[in-house]
């Protein structure tokens, strides 16, 4: 083995590192490992499902207190190493390896996630656990510093953004602590730190397709004010077409509110585009619009800006909006937990 050396570490502990280029670095500070396990509270009875183990520099700290580790690892060098180690300990029992893509894997039941994970499926990752089919209790990650301030930014922060707008209606968020680049080996070129998302007891009814559609919209020019995103010509097109098919989709949600105007061709404003719309026509576009201006005015909405409002007046807003039969999504369908298309949003 060229690329994964063993190093004695100030206690003179054997430690893992990778020292190619392109290798994983590796949490090598025991202080660091030993605050992540004692803040994940692990039962003794607890499965924690790690992605991303590595050499199992964690993996061997949360075998020593947890019942089960399933870890899925995708680098088989790292897997064999884990496996040695592992056994080394006599913890074998306690340790299933899968070597599989943690984002297209299925997870198997587990209480609760402890892991380092690799930072570059951060988003998907996030979002494949909490909008998941897997009931937890808590995931306790190590992530890029920046990702973890979105995670954590409120309405008005420069951070926050519709990651941490959808995180946010189903789980909430804790600091723990940042990590230097100098607890790595080899060192990373970013900073870190650890948080804890818990899921929510309960969450707001809304069908999450809409949600996610909603959020992606508002948050596209998070910055720009709600009137003048919803005002652009090109989105008026896309929800208006969207709102007519999710109209004649939903019967049982009485969705049949939304006004077509006859085709008279010649409604829309004359701001020099030529309107190209398979399903709606200038006419119908024309009342469209007007319709989202004047529930954005009845609601206040109009100059409020996406990145200073919390969920629940975002929620306010797409109930607003879907009572009015404007919809951000073709198939509105009872509220789903769809994690595959959730993650592939975002990765
Ligand atoms: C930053 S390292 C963390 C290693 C270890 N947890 C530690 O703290 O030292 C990330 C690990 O995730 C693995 N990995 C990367 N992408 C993965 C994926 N999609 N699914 C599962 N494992 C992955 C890499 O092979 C690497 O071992």
């Amino acid at each position: 083995m060229t690329e994964l050396e063993t190093q004695k570490n100030t206690t003179n502990k054997t430690i893992y590192s990778c020292t190619k280029a392109k290798a994983s670095t590796l949490l090598t500070n025991q202080r660091i490992l030993d605050t992540i396990v004692r803040k994940s509270s692990i039962n003794p009875t607890d499965t924690v499902l790690e992605i991303g183990p590595g050499t199992g520099n964690l993996t061997l700290k949360l075998l020593n207190v947890a019942s089960k580790v399933v870890a899925f690892e995708i680098d088989k060098r790292m897997v064999e190493v884990l496996n040695k180690r592992v056994k080394e300990h006599g913890f074998e029992e306690k340790l299933s390896v899968i070597r599989e893509d943690a984002l297209k894997a299925e997870f198997p039941k587990f209480d609760l996630v402890v892991a380092n994970i690799p930072y570059g499926i951060s988003s998907p990752l996030v979002a494949k656990l909490v909008y998941g089919v897997n009931p937890f209790r808590s995931a306790t990650l190590l992530l890029q510093k920046e990702f973890a301030r979105r995670l954590l930014a409120k309405p008005g922060d420069s951070e926050f953004n519709r990651l941490a707008v959808n995180v946010k209606l189903v789980a909430d968020v804790e600091f723990v602590m940042n990590v230097s680049k100098r607890d790595f080996l080899p060192a990373p070129k970013v900073d870190s730190s650890v948080v804890i998302i818990r899921p929510k007891d309960q969450i707001p009814d809304v069908n999450l397709d809409e949600w996610w559609a909603f959020t992606k919209t508002c948050f596209g020019k998070k910055n720009k004010t709600l009137g003048a995103t919803f005002k652009q010509k090109k989105k008026v097109i896309e929800l208006c077409r969207l709102s007519k098919m999710a109209s004649s989709n939903g019967e049982e949600m009485n969705r049949n509110q939304y006004v077509c105007a006859d085709d008279d061709g010649d409604n829309e404003e004359s701001d020099g585009e030529e309107c190209h719309s398979s399903s709606c026509t200038d006419g119908e576009l024309l009342l469209f619009k007007e319709k989202i201006i004047e529930v954005l005015k009845a609601a206040s909405f109009e100059d409020k800006r996406p990145s200073k409002l919390c969920n629940e007046e975002l929620l306010y807003l797409l109930s607003m909006l879907n009572q009015s039969g404007i919809y951000f999504h073709e198939l509105i369908k009872p509220s789903s937990v769809d994690n595959v298309a959730f993650a592939a949003a975002y990765s």
